[in-house]
């Protein structure tokens, strides 16, 4: 419809700015947000004073649905299915900072046949309730549905939709491009699962891995830290996302598929001592490596793993620089050194973290330390250690002609 006649009475105006009031108060509170935009809402109960309300406008028995960054879509959502995403967005960090469209999925007619027979209810029941199948189309958008296949090899399972929900949003490179360069930092100080000293998180959520976490010390009782994602932007590199090896060419389905560097934030400034234990974890990457990476079949290769490691390394020497004020002017921190020890297969398609811990600084030189590991810290697939220098840009200069 065009926009002149969806906006007669200003609502997306209003609509508008309302997103922006939310905007703007995630980014000056330190939270973050998820906008939804779903189509008409269709389905009970009925509360809007609109046709599909006169008509009781069921939505079909399909509860499937088509998510898109953005504002590309137009559709029919259904009000349970709406409720759901909430909940969802709520559930998981990939929808911080994120705005997307949500309508129903309209069925292909193989599709429609396998939902057909499945009622509203029980299909609204069965979306909440079981993985669904998810397809891909030409415009990148993420498509989910309901197979009866699906539904007979899951009758017994108390899958929740959210594992689908979550990878399903990991899966679309579109959504994760604009997810990445936000321009809102998001704190998470929520309390999500108590994690315990030797970093055994819940196996399955990237969100435990930045819960606020309480460490024991006897000598000095406790102190409390947690995890603050970083953003690209806020480092004046200009052309980041073109040629940055990570978040230039190799990014993207099959490739380098998430990398989220938060660091650390200690919060307890009465033990100072704690904080400054040694080595002292900067920085953690959450990150998740597809499928098209390897050196042997199914196996990432281990100049990828390399990469990975240096790139964190240097995030760690940003959150150095910030809390320990190096005075850098002029200068420019490169790799020196690195070493990495390779201990497990690190298969494609994984996901994990990268811990990055300072070692030692003498004068202009920093050594770092870091371990690519599991998410439940059980098993590490390399170690890594690094000697950076920071280096005179006009020397620099001088060494590359
Ligand atoms: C939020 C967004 C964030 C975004 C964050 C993004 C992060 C991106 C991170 C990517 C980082 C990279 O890959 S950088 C790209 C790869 N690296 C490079 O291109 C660097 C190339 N190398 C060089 O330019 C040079 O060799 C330097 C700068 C490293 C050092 O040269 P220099 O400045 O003349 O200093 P020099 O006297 O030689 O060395 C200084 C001290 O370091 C020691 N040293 C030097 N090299 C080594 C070495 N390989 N192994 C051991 N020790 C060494 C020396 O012995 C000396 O110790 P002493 O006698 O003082 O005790």
């Amino acid at each position: 419809m065009p926009f002149l006649i969806l906006n007669l009475f200003g609502v997306l105006d209003a609509k508008r700015s309302g997103e922006d009031a939310v905007k703007s108060y995630a980014m000056n509170s330190g939270c973050s947000y998820s906008i939804i935009r779903p189509g008409r809402l269709v389905g009970g109960p009925y509360t809007n004073l609109d046709l599909a309300t006169l008509f009781q406008v069921e939505g079909g028995a399909s509860n499937g649905v088509t998510v898109q960054s953005g504002d590309a879509l137009l559709g029919d959502c259904k009000r349970d299915v709406c409720a759901e995403a909430v909940l969802q967005c709520l559930e998981n960090r990939e929808c911080e900072d994120v705005v997307f469209s949500m309508h129903r999925f309209r069925a292909s007619s193989a599709t429609a046949s396998m939902t057909a027979g499945v009622s509203a209810a029980a299909a609204a029941a069965i979306f909440l309730s079981y993985p669904a199948r998810m397809e891909r189309d030409h415009h990148h958008d993420v498509q989910y549905s309901i197979s009866r296949e699906t539904i007979q090899q899951h009758t017994t399972s108390n899958n929740n939709i959210m594992t689908a929900w979550s990878s399903s949003l990991l899966d679309s490179n579109y959504w994760l491009r604009s997810n990445i360069p936000t321009k809102c930092e998001a704190v998470n100080n929520k309390k999500m699962d108590t994690v315990n000293n030797n970093k055994t998180f819940a196996s399955n959520t990237p969100a435990t891995v930045y819960g606020e976490e309480e460490e024991s010390n006897s000598a000095n009782g406790r102190i409390n830290y947690y995890y603050k994602r970083m953003n690209p932007n806020d480092v004046d590199r200009t052309s980041l996302m073109e040629s940055h090896a990570i978040f230039g060419p190799l990014w993207g389905e099959g490739l380098i598929e998430r990398y989220h560097v938060y660091k650390r934030i200690n919060t307890n400034n009465e033990h100072p001592q704690i904080v400054l234990q040694s080595p002292r974890e900067l920085t953690v990457v959450d990150l998740k490596v597809g499928k098209k990476l390897n050196g042997h079949d199914g196996i990432i290769h281990g100049g990828i793993i390399s990469l990975l490691f240096d790139e964190a390394m240097g995030w760690a020497y940003e959150c150095l620089q910030q809390q320990d004020q190096i005075d850098s002017s002029g200068m420019i921190i490169v790799t020196a050194n690195l070493t990495v020890n390779f201990r497990a297969p690190f298969l494609a398609g994984s996901e994990a973290v990268i811990r990055v811990y300072h070692n030692e600084t003498k004068g202009r030189k920093i050594y770092f330390s870091a371990r690519l590991e599991s998410k439940d810290g059980r098993v590490v697939f390399a170690e890594a250690s690094s000697l950076f220098v920071l280096a005179r840009k006009d020397k620099l200069r001088m060494k590359e002609r």
